[in-house]
């Protein structure tokens, strides 16, 4: 780029140098030429103007000779004739003076030189001019010739001017005087005067002698005398080589002027004429064209330089665009380069479209769209690869159209688009920025389009975790309180009616504390697909939790009897097939569950959906009561039953705050040793009431948590038993067992409590036995035995009740640090008539035998039952064979 720059600095700088070399050659050619014509005009002008006026001094003089000459030969004549008639001569004077008025008056005087005549003063007026070099001249001089005078002051006019003079010869050839005319010099002032000559033009008249007689312009100073003959040597040998006349030019010694001078011998007279017109004034014009040419020339070149400028600057600055256009265009390809890179790079697809044609686009768009290439898309239309209908259920064309018009309106719009692979037809959502640009001054559009399958797959992800259980797939809890929202809106609106069902498997806890969570899981999924298999599409199956399902069944008619016959059947139906064997364990043997169910039917807004959900759990409860594997219907009386399940959790409460509990002791005997210690079991006496079985409160108190504060209650009251009985030798060997709920056991804080009731109440810890049933123990075992060991280090021992009604595995046996195991009274009842039940109890005896556990029979009533017992080896018992229980004051020890 700089070598061009300054290859075209070089060529302008020539160009322009030429150009003005050129113009200034022609100006100065001209100029020459000019001042050439000037100087030849002025030599000519001066030339002519000497001779002019050398001529017309010439003839000035010769016409004075010729009046002269006439005086002359007047005077002669008349002196020939004897006498000079000098009236007659005056005459003639006048008459010749008249031809020649130049003259400032005629003379004449005698041989001696005195004045004789003179027209202009009186005529004895006693003047001499014998002293005149010309009278003296004229004395010896030829008859008839005429001298000149050099100039003088006139003795009668006192001016200067020149005496021209002639001889008068008498007639005997003897000089007789002289006729003389005195030449003024004013009359060559006023000759010349009149002339044009420029400002600082010259006209002089010199004699032979150079002698200066009269200067126009006049110097102060330098008069007509004669002896100025101050000239320049130029003149001086210019008047010697040329005699006559010649040009030339000098600088004039009197004022320093250079001159253009011509000088003429004025004819016959020993004059010179000299005419110079100044330098300065005739080459005035010429200075003027000088100035003018040079001013042209000047401007020419400042012209010239400033196109040179102009051409340079717009050069440069076609040079500095093709350079920052170069520069931009390599910012360009590599912007371009860095742009495609980072367009090429991103995750996103960028595309641009015109109309209905995409335009251009990234690699991420063509992997986006599923297309071998731009050229591809450049052919295809919005239609080959847009879902026809978008996710919102509009047409994509017009929704398209109003996003553009949206896009082209506010600059951009942001939404979610349903696009169509071209590979293979998959349809799938992204987010699209949709921008308004122009290209070129055309208007287009860019998208910038995010595939967001993944999001929407996370949203859905979480969306259905927060809707769905994640084991079964089955809505949970918040989607099914959802849909049976819109299920009462709906009911409300048709009329039609529904039903809502709670289904809970019988002993699922023991199954899968048991056999593990795996195993749970299997069954919780196989029950899904059964109660699944069993109801339309359109009803809802969600599991809330555990082992308990919900089923909502929507559109059973508007007839209550005909939902609930409908409602029933589903409900049979399924219970039935949760009846059946399920491949769930390891083992050839099916696993056997049953499951209860609550239902109730709903008809409209009524009834709040918790409400519901409460009613199906009191008919769950009712058939749970019933035996399991059954179905109940919820009925007012049931909510009766829920109102007093209310109000007796609100007396329970009541009852805590004051007295309402009493422990009532059971006796427990060791057959061969006697009485060892006592059940506590809580009676509850509410005020104004009959007393409340525990069978009846107990649940209430576990389902309201009132449970914990009671069997705190009961803890720390057995407790102070205990220490009572310390004080008597009768008593202070016997132990008490308590009960204790689940949920109490669970407690965090359950070791430190049963430390603080020991402490507070100053209580042996190894009279107090714990009695956990099985559902207790099979909750979390890990973290049951290890409560387990912390209390029996506190010197507690344990024993498992309602043995036998659960799984009684000896796995989980083995592990638990249990002293003692209470053989259901269920399995004791029926001992002597029920021969799987003796099997039972036996097979308890022995279990606890080989573990090393006391075994003790609850619920022994009578001697049959004793015997037997005593037979299988069990030698420790409870029951009302030995004392039903009593308040600690009635006991007799
Ligand atoms: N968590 C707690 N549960 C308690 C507490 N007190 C009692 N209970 C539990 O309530 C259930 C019912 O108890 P209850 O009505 O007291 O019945 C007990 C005995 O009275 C009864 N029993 C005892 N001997 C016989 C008999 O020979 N025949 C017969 N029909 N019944 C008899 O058995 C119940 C004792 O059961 P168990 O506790 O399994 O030993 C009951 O489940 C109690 O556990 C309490 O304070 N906390």
């Amino acid at each position: 780029m700089t070598f061009a720059r300054n290859s075209f600095v070089l060529r302008l700088v020539a160009g322009v140098v030429l150009m003005n070399a050129f113009v200034y050659l022609l100006v100065g050619a001209a100029l020459y030429q000019s001042h050439l014509q000037y100087e030849r005009q002025t030599t000519l002008s001066t030339q002519n103007l000497a001779q002019t006026l050398a001529l017309s001094v010439s003839g000035t003089i010769k016409k004075i000779d010729v009046s002269l000459y006439a005086v002359t030969h007047q005077v002669e004549a008349q002196m020939a004739r004897g006498q000079v008639d000098w009236p007659d001569l005056h005459d003639w004077v006048q008459r010749q003076h008249q031809l020649s008025p130049e003259l400032d008056g005629m003379r004449i005087t005698d041989a001696q030189g005195n004045l004789q005549y003179a027209e202009d003063i009186r005529p004895n007026a006693r003047l001499n001019m014998a002293d005149r070099p010309f009278f003296k001249q004229l004395i010896n001089a030829p008859r008839g010739a005429m001298v000149i005078s050099e100039p003088l002051v006139s003795r009668i006019t006192h001016t200067w001017g020149m005496v021209l003079a002639r001889r008068i010869t008498a007639p005997d050839g003897q000089f007789a005087g002289v006729v003389s005319g005195f030449l003024p010099l004013d009359y060559f002032r006023s000759l010349f005067l009149p002339l044009d000559i420029g400002p600082h033009g010259l006209i002089t008249l010199r004699d032979t002698q150079l002698h200066l007689w009269i200067r126009i312009p006049e110097i102060e100073g330098v008069g007509p005398n004669a002896g100025n003959t101050a000239v320049s040597q130029s003149t001086a040998d210019m008047v010697r080589q040329h005699p006559e006349g010649a040009t030339y030019e000098t600088v004039v010694k009197l004022d320093g002027v250079r001159r253009r001078m011509a000088f003429r011998r004025v004819e016959g007279q020993p004059l010179y004429i000299f005419v110079g017109e100044a330098t300065q004034d005739y080459l005035a014009g010429w200075y003027r064209e000088l100035e003018v040419s040079l001013a042209l020339a000047f401007g020419f070149t400042l012209i010239t330089l400033g196109a040179a400028n102009n051409s340079y600057r717009r050069r440069r600055n076609e040079l500095a665009t093709i350079e920052q256009l170069r520069r931009s265009k390599e910012d360009a390809e590599r912007s371009g380069t860095r742009f495609r890179t980072l367009y090429n790079a991103t995750g996103d697809a960028v595309w641009l479209r015109d109309g209905d044609h995409i335009i251009d686009c990234n690699a991420a768009a063509l992997r986006m769209l599923g297309a071998d290439s731009v050229e591809q898309l450049r052919q295809l239309t919005q239609r080959d690869y847009w879902a026809p209908v978008q996710a919102n259920g509009r047409d994509a064309f017009e929704f398209g159209r109003e996003l553009v018009e949206t896009a082209f309106k506010d600059g951009s719009v942001r939404f979610e688009w349903l696009f169509k692979r071209l590979d293979n037809g998959l349809v799938f959502p992204t987010e699209i920025s949709l921008n308004a640009l122009e290209l070129d001054g055309h208007p287009i559009l860019q998208l910038l389009v995010r595939d967001i399958t993944a999001r929407k797959a996370a949203e859905e992800q979480i969306r259905h975790l927060a809707y769905f259980d994640p084991l079964t797939n089955l809505p949970n809890r918040r989607l099914l309180m959802d849909r049976l929202q819109q299920a009462l809106a709906a009911s409300a609106a048709s009329g039609e009616m529904g039903a809502l069902m709670i289904l809970d498997l019988d002993n699922f806890k023991v199954l899968n504390d048991t056999q593990g969570h795996a195993v749970g899981d299997r069954l919780l999924l196989a029950v899904a697909q059964r109660i699944q298999s069993c109801l339309r599409p359109r009803d809802t199956v969600s599991r809330l939790g555990g082992d308990e399902y919900v089923v909502m069944l929507e559109s059973l008619g508007t007839d209550r009897a005909s939902a609930e016959a409908q409602a029933k059947g589903y409900a049979e139906q399924i219970r039935n097939a949760l009846d059946q064997p399920y491949s769930i364990l390891d083992e050839e043997v099916g696993h056997h569950s049953t499951a209860s169910i609550g239902v109730t039917v709903f008809a409209d807004h009524a009834v709040e959906s918790s409400i519901l959900l409460k009613q199906a759990d009191v008919a769950l409860y009712q058939a749970k009561a019933a035996g399991r594997n059954a179905v109940r219907f919820f009925s007012p009386a049931m909510q009766e039953a829920i109102n007093a399940r209310s109000a007796m959790e609100a007396a329970l409460r009541h009852s805590l705050q004051g007295d309402g509990f009493r422990l009532f002791y059971q006796p427990q005997v060791n057959l061969d040793t006697g009485l060892i210690g006592a059940e506590a079991l809580i009676r509850w006496f509410p005020e104004q009431h009959q007393a409340v079985s525990p069978a009846q409160f107990i649940p209430v108190a576990e389902d309201s948590g009132l449970i914990i504060p009671l069997g705190y209650w009961v803890m720390q009251t057995a407790c102070r038993q205990l220490r009572l009985w310390a004080n008597d030798a009768r008593t202070r060997d016997l132990k008490i067992a308590i009960n204790v709920s689940a949920r109490q056991f669970h407690q965090p804080d359950y070791v430190e409590r049963v430390r603080e009731a020991l402490q507070e109440s100053g209580a042996n810890p190894a009279r107090l036995q714990l009695e956990l049933t099985e559902s207790v123990v099979l909750e979390n075992v890990d973290e049951v035995v290890e409560r387990m060991q912390q209390i029996r280090a506190l010197g507690v021992t344990f024993s498992l009740d309602d043995f036998g009604t659960g799984f009684s595995s000896l796995s989980y046996l083995k592990r638990l640090p249990l002293d003692q195991i209470k053989i259901d009274q269920s399995f004791v009842r029926d001992v002597m008539t029920s021969a799987n039940d003796a099997a039972i109890v036996r097979a308890i005896v022995a279990i606890a035998q080989s573990l090393g556990l006391q075994v003790i029979a609850e619920g022994v009533e009578n001697q049959a039952q004793l015997d037997f017992l005593t037979e299988t080896g069990c030698r420790v018992c409870q029951g009302y064979l030995f004392g039903r229980p009593e308040p600690i004051e009635d006991w007799t020890v």
